[in-house]
């Protein structure tokens, strides 16, 4: 722990960023039932000052995470009272800035080493006042106050409990936040690793910072270690004081704490009612403010100076007042598209196998059609071609696509709400990111299959042909990204199976255009697996193709002129660009779509 206490010198406060919270009267209610509301949270207050190791503790269903979200204005809907930092009023952008929230559960990426995910956080929250060189010495001094610098080549995936822990609070300690808070950070710690994680948020609380996190059950050394604790039961708060007033307070009120017995776990039974019911008498006696007490340990008085390199140069202001200049959104794009094709080529399953499995079901599907394509007797199987083709295309695309952003939706959220980013750029990164690799895979099955199925040896046509397949590849998943935005993953998958078989009885091959009833054939416009296969039968029988060879062992061939063919399907008049611009459309239309279902998802709790 001494180690801990004194690595953190590196990382205090400057002295004008300290930031104390008061928060009055707070209250919150959720709905229940049709009319009735419950109020989970009934008018608390306190004082969370620099330089203290809050904790919120309480039974399960006492309100310490809705207080949290509240604090950290992760919640802000059905709230009512006032938060106030350094006697301020929030306004809610400054105080996010200022403040950062470390979720119970550790969002990190697997695929990234520890090293290489505290440089992303940096890139992404330092800008050009801070050169690589500082950069490099602010992610060694957090790893090495944190004791992560033995584990900085190990991918995340493979970090224990308490390494992960300790790196979802490096990673926000990059820009120095004033405030921290943190939901539960030692549930799933054994105990030498919870004591770990509390003597470290203390040390860093000593630097200057306002650090509160809920705690379930602490040890009674564990315990001893808070500066102030803040106990709720029933949305009241019961206690507010330092952790060591806490048996001189319960006995004021006839309680008196069994010799040997944890103060913690006794205070833990009086909330949950074991001793009677309590609460309403001790929310009244809760407002005394002499429980409080002074902070136990002396915060440390650090120079405000400059540290060395091992040349003697100034690396980092890091311990003066320095403000970060957070970098320019178009530096945060360059760094997030960096992470996502890292990201991309990290995860074999996303990438590696899918080139090969779509290389061999290119080739399968080959040999299923097997140069059929030039074949004139062989025209409507060929028409088959086009449409599995289509049907492969759009299922392999759209389904992985609802489960994609599900999977990432936690990071996303917690980095977000952390100020790593924006939403918008983000999304950018992601799609730039996203699309080459969506034609790579495209290319292997269509280049494999056209060629093996003999498709027309021509270079425009097969380009043509290519371009329609990768672009319907994107619109499949556009539309998978925005139902996986807009329902969970098992509706998702549902309805993503519901459309493409809507679409695909549309496209103008189960029933012909020329077959279909009116109102269908009105409806036919909606699909975009149309617009695809008129595509792809524009570009292997339009475009001017000579008669197709009709083998010398059958006797007539119906389809040998190909306008004869596109005339009998209804694709007589087919415009190749027009196919062209409507899939465009349709993707546009879907991104924007999923980029709102997304944003109106992240900002719901
Ligand atoms: N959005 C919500 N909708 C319905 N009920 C809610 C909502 N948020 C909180 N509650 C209810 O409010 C009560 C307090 O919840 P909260 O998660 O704050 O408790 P907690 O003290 O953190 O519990 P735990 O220690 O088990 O996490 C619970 O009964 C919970 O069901």
């Amino acid at each position: 722990m001494s180690e801990i206490v004194q690595t953190a010198v590196l990382l205090h406060l400057p002295r004008n960023k300290k930031i104390d919270i008061e928060f009055e009267n707070i209250t919150y209610s959720v709905p229940n039932g049709r009319k009735a509301k419950k109020h989970v949270l009934k008018g608390v207050s306190g004082k969370l000052k620099s330089g203290e190791l809050t904790a919120i503790m309480g039974p399960s269903g006492a309100g310490k995470t809705s207080l949290l979200n509240i604090l950290t204005g992760f919640q802000s809907s059905g709230m009512k009272g006032t938060i106030k930092s350094n006697g301020r009023k929030n306004g809610s952008d400054q105080y996010k800035k200022e403040s950062c929230y470390i979720l119970q559960d550790d969002q990190l990426v697997p695929y990234f080493t520890v090293s290489e995910i505290m440089n992303m956080s940096a890139n992404l929250k330092l800008g050009s006042n801070v050169s690589d060189k500082s950069k490099e010495f602010i992610i060694d001094d957090i790893l090495d106050t944190l004791g992560l610098s033995s584990c900085k080549d190990t991918r995340c995936g493979q970090l224990s409990g308490g390494q992960k822990k300790r790196l979802s609070i490096a990673l926000e300690l990059v820009n120095n936040p004033p405030i921290m808070f943190l939901d539960e950070p030692t549930t799933g710690l054994d105990s030498s690793s919870s004591l770990h994680c509390i003597s470290m948020l203390k040390a860093l609380a000593r630097g200057g910072r306002t650090i509160v996190c809920t705690i379930h059950q602490p040890s009674a050394t564990i315990y001893e270690m808070f500066d102030h604790v803040y106990v709720m039961a029933e949305g009241h708060c019961i206690y507010k004081g330092s952790s060591k007033n806490t048996l001189p307070y319960l006995s004021t009120v006839g309680l008196s704490c069994p010799e040997y017995h944890n103060p913690a776990d006794y205070l833990l039974e009086v909330a949950s009612g074991e001793y009677g019911n309590l609460t309403d008498h001790l929310a009244k006696t809760a407002n005394d403010l002499n429980w409080r007490g002074v902070c136990a340990l002396p915060r440390l008085e650090i120079q405000e100076e400059l540290t060395m390199d091992e040349n003697g140069n100034k690396p980092v202001e890091r311990n003066m007042a320095v403000t970060y200049i957070s970098p320019t959104e178009w530096n945060k794009f360059l760094v997030l598209l960096n992470r996502s094709f890292l990201q991309l080529y990290r995860d074999w399953t996303v990438t590696h196998l899918k080139v090969i499995l779509h290389t061999i079901i290119g080739i399968v599907i080959g040999l299923f059609y097997f140069n059929i394509g030039n074949d004139a007797s062989k025209t409507i199987s060929n028409f088959g071609y086009l449409l599995v083709t289509c049907a492969y295309l759009c299922y392999t695309s759209i389904m992985p696509a609802v489960l994609r952003f599900p999977s990432e939706l936690p990071v996303l959220k917690k980095e977000r709400f952390n100020n790593w980013y924006k939403l918008k750029t983000y999304y950018a990164a992601f799609m730039v990111a996203d699309i080459p690799i969506q034609m790579l895979f495209c290319a292997c099955y269509t280049t494999i299959s056209y060629f093996m199925s003999s498709q027309p040896c021509e270079w425009d046509r097969f380009i043509m042909f290519l371009a329609i397949c990768c672009l319907l590849t994107i619109t499949a998943e556009s539309a998978g990204i925005f139902l996986g935005t807009l329902v969970n993953p098992i509706n998702g998958t549902f309805l993503g199976a519901i459309s493409v078989a809507f679409m695909l009885s549309l496209a103008g091959f189960l029933v012909f255009l020329t077959h279909m009833s009116k109102p269908f054939y009105i409806l036919s416009h909606i699909s975009y697996l149309r617009y695809a296969l008129q595509g792809l039968v524009y570009s292997v029988y339009g475009h001017g193709r000579a008669t197709i060879p009709c083998p010398e062992d059958i006797l007539y061939c119906h389809y040998t002129t190909p306008d004869v063919f596109l005339k009998e399907i209804g694709m007589a008049n087919v415009d190749y660009w027009f196919c062209i611009g409507m899939l465009c459309c349709v993707i546009v239309f879907l991104r924007l779509l999923a980029y709102c279902t997304l944003k109106k998802r992240l900002s719901s709790n």
